[in-house]
């Protein structure tokens, strides 16, 4: 009923983590792995471990969730390891997330890939920082279109990029324009929206300790901003580019929704991260039900079937 076919490879369902989320150590991944989840995704990981900021650096709200981990990670050669092992005992599809701090940087970890016996698929998270006083890669569309030109000329394994919430129209056209000249296995959307703040009213203090509580949001406050930048990519994307929805999967309802929208899997982060990998377990059901009212019985009866009002 819920299975999904993605890559040639056939998952039983279309939920996997958000990177980031319960899935910076060989336990909390062979959790997921023994999980509902149809797949699973790394902690986006950087050459050299990483320490990542100081805590408090992610809170949990009613509504959500506001973070600015700093890309804590234990290294490259400890996730690869991992994904290599698995792959090696027959795991067909993996999926493992990848950043630099620098566009130089960014070139060698993808080189040393490329190098490696993995052969998953490798996500690359382009809301990586630039030169300071500069905004993140995916909001520099020049710098984009260069470093994924350059990326291509030497990757030939499966790529999925990991992209930040758009919130202009102009943007999607021109992202989806620099994203179709390339041969992408999928691209997620979104990340957390950038730079929100949350305070405590008793303490009147920020919740998170770096940046001044500036934080990437997560959760419900989010939900309107993915599915719109799923369905703004799905229809601006060519085809064999899949979609991967995530941002503000509370219930099965919101599973439905980014299908509806496009979304050929669907991650969940800030709900996984309050409730755990049962939180697999309950989506699944959740969407059965739903499907099951509307008298649906697989994904691509609705998948990107969205209706506008004529
Ligand atoms: C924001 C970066 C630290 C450059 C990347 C890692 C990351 C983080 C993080 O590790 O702070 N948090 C997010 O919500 N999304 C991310 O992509």
């Amino acid at each position: 009923m819920l299975k999904t076919n993605f890559l040639g490879v056939e998952l039983a369902s279309p939920l996997m983590n958000a990177s980031g989320v319960h899935c910076m150590s060989i336990e909390e991944l062979e959790e997921l792995a023994n999980s509902q989840a149809g797949a699973f995704i790394t902690k986006t990981a950087t050459q050299l471990e990483r320490e990542g900021n100081s805590k408090p650096r992610y809170y949990d709200t009613k509504l959500g969730s506001i973070n600015s981990m700093g890309l804590p990670n234990k290294g490259l050669d400890y996730y690869l390891n991992y994904v290599i092992e698995r792959q090696q005992q027959g795991t067909q599809l993996q999926f493992l997330s990848v950043t630099e701090m620098s566009y130089e940087e960014n070139i060698n970890l993808l080189s040393k890939i490329q190098r490696s016996g993995y052969q998953g698929v490798t996500e690359f998270n382009l809301s990586c920082p630039n030169v300071p006083g500069k905004p993140q890669i995916a909001y520099d569309f020049e710098l984009t279109k260069k470093l994924l030109s350059e990326v291509f000329t030497f990757f030939t394994k499966p790529l999925g990029v990991k992209l930040p919430p758009y919130f202009d129209i102009a943007h999607f056209d021109e992202m989806a324009t620099i994203l179709n000249k390339f041969p992408l296995t999928y691209v997620n959307s979104v990340n957390s929206i950038g730079n929100g703040l949350c305070i405590n009213i008793d303490k009147e203090q920020v919740v998170i300790k770096p940046k001044g509580g500036f934080g990437g949001l997560g959760g419900e406050y989010i939900k309107p901003t993915a599915l719109a930048n799923v369905r703004a990519f799905r229809e601006r994307l060519n085809p064999n580019i899949k979609i991967i929805g995530t941002g503000g999967v509370i219930n099965g309802k919101d599973v439905f929704e980014h299908i509806l929208c496009g979304a050929d899997l669907v991650q969940v982060g800030t709900t996984l991260h309050k409730e755990g990998v049962d939180v697999f377990t309950r989506l699944n059901e959740e969407l059965k039900v739903i499907m099951k009212e509307k008298g649906y019985t697989s994904l691509e009866q609705f998948r990107g079937r969205l209706k506008i009002i004529e």
